[in-house]
């Protein structure tokens, strides 16, 4: 818990309030823009998590702590369940039958597999971001404002999308055509607008598939200064193939290897440049994967 800058009341504050809103009985306060405070408070927390698809284990083992406000990168081989970690986050992995539990995962203290838990409360405060940019057929306007109405939330509908489009900077881009269909968009200012949607409904932590892997150069490198920014506000946790990527943007990085286990996790510049384990080195310099 932090201390020294008298966070600590702001965090249980914030705690107790991410659990209220996880059952889906109160509404949060609307903090956004509460300000900066660099933390290493743990955010989302596995203990012992081991995912199984029918017979087939994704993750075996899995212990993690992802800090606060810090962009974590989790990189490995194909297969080797960085997806299926992060969509255990958000309970995605619920949509999937064959999909099974095990072990806890704790997001602010309070693990989301209680049955007390809102799966739907709990994937506003951890947003989410795919591979493809997934706009929904409607205008700008109305793709961001998609959650508030779904939502219920009884807030400013103008100045939370014009803040939304802000922070994913779009708004610049788009400010005169709110009304326009958000699918005439390019493919990386749909990816910004989606993570817009994300960002109105106000979450704590945004999860990222690849975010980047279906765009061109210019629009990737749009992203990557984008996810840096979010940062200050978000606990950001970006999937990614591409190790370059990982290594520019992100401030600790996990290193999953084939068998769903979750080899190294350390600050980034450690893992690349001093990684402790023989295969996560093997991996980065590119002798596998
Ligand atoms: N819906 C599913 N049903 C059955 N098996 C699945 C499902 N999703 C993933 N798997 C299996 O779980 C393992 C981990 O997959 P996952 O997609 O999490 O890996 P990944 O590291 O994200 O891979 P990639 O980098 O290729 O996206 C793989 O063996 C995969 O085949």
């Amino acid at each position: 818990m932090a201390s020294e800058t008298g966070t600590e009341v702001t965090d249980e504050t914030s705690t107790e309030a991410s659990e209220q809103s996880l059952l889906g009985t109160t509404e949060v306060a609307d903090d956004r823009g509460a300000g900066p405070v660099a933390s290493t408070e743990t955010v989302i927390e596995a203990r012992h998590l081991d995912v199984f698809y029918d017979d087939v284990q994704a993750l075996q083992d899995v212990n993690i702590e992802i800090p606060e406000k810090q962009v974590t990168a989790m990189i490995g081989p194909s297969g080797c369940g960085k997806s299926t970690f992060l969509r255990s986050i958000n309970r995605m992995n619920d949509l999937v039958d064959a999909a099974r539990i095990e072990g806890e995962l704790l997001f602010r203290g309070k693990n989301v597999y209680d049955e007390d838990v809102d799966p739907v409360a709990l994937r506003r405060k951890i947003g989410m971001v795919f591979q493809h940019p997934n706009p929904f057929p409607k205008s700008i306007f109305d793709n961001v404002a998609y959650g508030l109405r779904v939502q219920d939330m009884d807030v400013d509908e103008q100045q939370v999308v014009e803040e939304s489009l802000k922070k994913a900077a779009l708004w610049d881009e788009v400010k005169d055509q709110l009304d326009k269909s958000a699918l005439d968009l390019s493919g990386g200012q749909q990816q910004r607008l989606c993570i817009a949607r994300a960002i109105a409904v106000d979450p704590e932590v945004i999860l990222m598939d690849e975010p980047a892997s279906a765009l061109d150069p210019i629009a990737t490198s749009k992203i990557e200064d984008l996810i840096d920014d979010l940062a200050e506000d978000y606990t950001v946790v970006i999937v990614t193939h591409n190790m370059q990527q990982a290594a520019r943007i992100s401030d600790k990085t996990a290193v999953f290897l084939t068998g769903g286990e979750l080899v190294e996790f350390d600050d980034t510049e450690k893992i690349f440049e001093n990684p402790e384990h023989q295969r996560v080195e093997d991996y980065i310099t590119g002798k596998f994967g």
